[in-house]
Parts: C-alpha cells; sequence; structure tokens
C-alpha cells in the first residue's frame, strides 16, 4: 500500500507537468501562427474537424439540384410537389401564396421558404429536409436551388430504393389530380418562364367541331396518354405533336385549352420573336417541365432557315425578283436568330428525348406558307384543320351561349352556314349579343345575309373591273390595229 502512494505523482508534480505542457503548447501554437498563414491554417482545421466529423458521425447527406445535367431536375421538382404535404410541427416557418388572377379569395398554397426545416418519417427511417440556395454566378441566370435530405448511414440504400420512388409516385399522382392549371409566358429579360394561374372554361364539350374530328382528337390524346411503355419500346420520345391551321377565329386557341384541361397539362406559351438564337432555344425548352403542352402560336410568322435555303437554292440575277424573294422570306422568318432546324431539332432530333409527356402545338392561319421540312411526315403527329362553322358546330355553339337544342330558324340558318362561310368565333359574338334566343338568332341571320350582301357586292365589282380591262384591252387593240394600218399605208405610198 504505501508502494503504491509512492508510485503517485505528487500534487506539485503534476501542476508543474501542466504547466510545462501548457508553456510548450502556447509555444508551439505561437510558431504555428507565426509561421502558418492563416488561409493555410483555416484549411487544415476545416479538413481535420471534416475527417473527424465524417469518420464519427452517423448521418449522411443526399444532394438534390434543380437542375440535372443542363435540364431541369425531375426530382427536385417532385420533392418540391411531395413536401408541402409533410409539413408538421418541426416546421418552423412556411411559404404562402395564391397565383390566381382571377380569384382573390382561393385558399393559399403551401410551399417551403429557403432553410426551412421539414421531417418525415418513412418505414421506420427519419429524414430531415432542407432546401437551400446559392447564389447565382457569372454564367448563371438566377439563384440555384437544392434540396439537403439527411438520413442515418444506414438508411442510405433504403432511401434511394424505397423513399425516392415513393416520392416521385406521390407527386406523380398528386400532379395528375392538380386543380389548378398554369399559363406559362417566358421573361426574355429575367430568362424565366412566369406562370399564372390558367382558367379556361373550354372543354371538347363546348367546342364547335364536327363530332367525328371531335372523336378522333379525343381518342389520340387518350391513346397517347396510355401508350408510355409502347413508345419506350418503339425507341420514340414519349411526345405528341399537332398542327392546328385554319382562319382566324375558328378555334384553334380554344382548342388548345380544351387540350389542356382535358389532359390537365400546363401550358407553356413561346413567342418564338423573342427567342435570341438556337442555344436560348434549347435552354427555354429544357427548363419546361414534364406533362405539359408547349404552344408556338403563328408558327408561319417564323423561321430563318426558309430564307437563307431559298437563296442557296436560287440563283439570282433579276433585282426585282431579289425584293419580292426578300418580301416573302420575311414573312417566313423566325427572329433572326432562331432557325427551323433548331426548333426541328428540338421537336424531333437529339433534344427531343428530353422530356416526357410533352404535346406540342403549333397553329398557324396559312399552312402554306410552312416550311416543307415542318409539314414532312412524322414531324408533326396530327393536322388539323379548323374550318368554317358547320351546321353541327352552329349547333353546338347554340347550346352553349342559348342553352336550346332546336329552334324555328335553325334550319333556314343552316342553309345559310352552308353557302356563306362565318367562322365559329363570329357566330359566338351574335349568340352572346342577348339572351333571349329569338333575337340573338335573327342577330345572327342578319350578319349572314350582310355578309352574302357584301359577297355579291365583291363579285359584281369585280366583274365590273373586268369588263372595264377587257374594254380598255379592246380599246388598245383598236389603236394598235389602227397603227397597223398607217404603216402599211406608209410602206406602200
Ligand atoms: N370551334 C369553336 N368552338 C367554340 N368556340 C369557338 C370556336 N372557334 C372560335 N370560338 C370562339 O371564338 C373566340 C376566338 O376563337 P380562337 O381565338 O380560338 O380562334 P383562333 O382560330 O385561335 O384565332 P386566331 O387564328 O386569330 O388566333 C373564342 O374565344 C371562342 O369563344
Amino acid at each position: 500500500m504505501a508502494s503504491l502512494f509512492k508510485e503517485i505523482p505528487s500534487m506539485s508534480t503534476l501542476l508543474s507537468a501542466y504547466a510545462s505542457i501548457s508553456t510548450l503548447s502556447m509555444l508551439i501554437r505561437t510558431i504555428v501562427n507565426e509561421m502558418i498563414p492563416k488561409r493555410m491554417r483555416d484549411f487544415i482545421t476545416t479538413k481535420f474537424s471534416d475527417f473527424f466529423s465524417s469518420y464519427f458521425s452517423s448521418d449522411f447527406t443526399f444532394i438534390i439540384e434543380d437542375r440535372w445535367q443542363a435540364v431541369n431536375s425531375e426530382t427536385f421538382r417532385a420533392i418540391e410537389v411531395y413536401l408541402p404535404t409533410r409539413i408538421g410541427p418541426s416546421t418552423k416557418s412556411l411559404l404562402l401564396g395564391n397565383n390566381d388572377s382571377n380569384n382573390i379569395t382561393a385558399p393559399p398554397k403551401p410551399g417551403l421558404p429557403v432553410d426551412a426545416k421539414v421531417i418525415d418519417d418513412f418505414q421506420g427511417m427519419r429524414l430531415e429536409w432542407i432546401l437551400r440556395e446559392k447564389e447565382a454566378k457569372k454564367y448563371y441566370f438566377r439563384n440555384r436551388r437544392f434540396f439537403e435530405l439527411s438520413c442515418r448511414k444506414k438508411d442510405r440504400e433504403r432511401v434511394i430504393e424505397s423513399y425516392l420512388p415513393h416520392i416521385s409516385s406521390t407527386a406523380e399522382s398528386i400532379l395528375s389530380k392538380r386543380e389548378t392549371l398554369n399559363l406559362y409566358t417566358y421573361d426574355h429579360d429575367g430568362s424565366v418562364w412566369e406562370s399564372t394561374v390558367f382558367k379556361h372554361p373550354a372543354s371538347f364539350e363546348t367546342l364547335a367541331l364536327e363530332p367525328d374530328l371531335k372523336e378522333s382528337i379525343v381518342r389520340d390524346l387518350d391513346l397517347f396518354l396510355q401508350r408510355k411503355k409502347y413508345f419506350q419500346s418503339v425507341g420514340r420520345a414519349w411526345k405528341r405533336g399537332y398542327l392546328l391551321y385554319g382562319p382566324p377565329g375558328t378555334g384553334k386557341s380554344t382548342l388548345v385549352a380544351a387540350i389542356a384541361n382535358y389532359l390537365r397539362f400546363h401550358i407553356y406559351d413561346l413567342q418564338l420573336q423573342g427567342v435570341r438564337n438556337d442555344s436560348d432555344l434549347r435552354r427555354i425548352l429544357t427548363s419546361t417541365t414534364n406533362r405539359s403542352i408547349l404552344l408556338i402560336e403563328d408558327i408561319d410568322c417564323s423561321t430563318k432557315s426558309s430564307r437563307a435555303r431559298s437563296r442557296s437554292r436560287i440563283p439570282n440575277n433579276d433585282d426585282s425578283d431579289d425584293d419580292d424573294r426578300d418580301q416573302s422570306d420575311d414573312r417566313l422568318s423566325f427572329h433572326p436568330g432562331v432557325t427551323l432546324s433548331g426548333l426541328l431539332n428540338f421537336i424531333d432530333g437529339l433534344w427531343s428525348s428530353c422530356g416526357d409527356e410533352r404535346v406540342i402545338i403549333f397553329t398557324t392561319n396559312y399552312k402554306d406558307k410552312l416550311d416543307p421540312a415542318l409539314l414532312r411526315p412524322g414531324r408533326m403527329d396530327v393536322h388539323i384543320y379548323m374550318g368554317h362553322c358547320t351546321p353541327a358546330g352552329f349547333k353546338k355553339l347554340v347550346n352553349t351561349y342559348l342553352g336550346i337544342k332546336d329552334h324555328l330558324l335553325f334550319k333556314c340558318i343552316e342553309d345559310l352556314i352552308q353557302r356563306i362561310a362565318i367562322t365559329p368565333a363570329e357566330v359566338a359574338q351574335q349568340l352572346m349579343k342577348c339572351e333571349d334566343p329569338q333575337v340573338a338568332l335573327e342577330s345572327l341571320m342578319e350578319l349572314i345575309n350582310m355578309k352574302e350582301n357584301q359577297i355579291e357586292k365583291n363579285e359584281a365589282k369585280r366583274d365590273e373591273e373586268v369588263i372595264k380591262q377587257e374594254i380598255v384591252m379592246l380599246g388598245k387593240d383598236v389603236k394598235l390595229g389602227d397603227k397597223h394600218v398607217e404603216a402599211e399605208e406608209r410602206l406602200f405610198t
């Protein structure tokens, strides 16, 4: 026992040892501070702490950025849709907003603010989410956002195999039942798609179209939705392209709205004229989401390639021809920077495989002005002619606007409509004038009669012009004839 006490150092020895160690450490710290620059010291400290925390920590973090390999990340989007459904007591702040400009009283929708935390439970795993944001760098147009998902290291595999697929399928079912649709327009200054709530009452029920045509469009859309596996098996992108053509006011935009409502797809409405060049176009198009419609209206007022191509095809010596061609090319050309091939590349080139469940719709009033490359078989899958009002279309419009299925004036108006071209927009305008069917239908008849009179007048005027021209030509012939006679007389005298 006495020997044991002998081995324990005395208090004064311990204190002096402590004093020398602390003096030594101060000395080392001073030397390190003097000799190693601060940035280097910070670097070493961070590396040390990273090493020890990762070695001893039992947590693992997944990072999910909003862009993935040059396109929008669908995983990010699915999480964005899913997480607001998992907000619980651990979430300290919440984003709320209503972008329905038609309805200020619509209940606001929740979203996650940056740095807010959401705790989720899945099959016994504890999962912690935080939305982060990093500042835009020179080559980014806006701040980049990413989710941090922390879990236990041992749950890492299960997160990938079960939890993330669960998020995607939940988001998919939320999106398929989405109540509100968005209409996106591209803001070229901010380089972002801006959305507003899309509330258009158009449906296939209210659309004045020939029943057969309507049925075939609906069948085509249904088939498109059901055929994910088929598209994969034949090696094609899951896309469908529609070209809607016909005179103004025949319902092209209304059909687009009906398609969006039917499919429950958002609409991205792109004005090609504002797009700077093909790479700008590619960036704009890759930042659209799946289950959406890309709408490009008045496509005839658009590409550059036709200009270049027609120039290279037709050798030109004549100045006047050049002027004419310039004018017609201008009608066909997109904004100087966007080429038709850039657009076609996106429709069915390599870029077409970016994204799924997309519908692309072009509209034009003048199909014959379109570049043949756009009309080639397989390019736009379905060409739909939207024509003037037919008797069936008229009845549909009357039913929609006046709520009646029959009337004494129907027969007469139907006969008129078959002779005189009138657009559904013109018919709808007359029907909206009065709730009384008799008054509204009479006003429609008046309009059609006016059109008929106008057509007759125009025809009479045209006939008159033709006759006048013939008289002038005849007069010239007479004068020429006189000159001939004079010349002959001079020859023989
Ligand atoms: N086929 C139709 N069925 C129902 N309503 C129609 C139809 N066509 C036109 N209308 C009515 O006329 C209005 C104008 O039609 P819409 O804008 O769809 O025509 P459009 O063919 O797209 O014209 P534009 O070529 O000038 O863009 C719509 O608001 C709609 O009320």
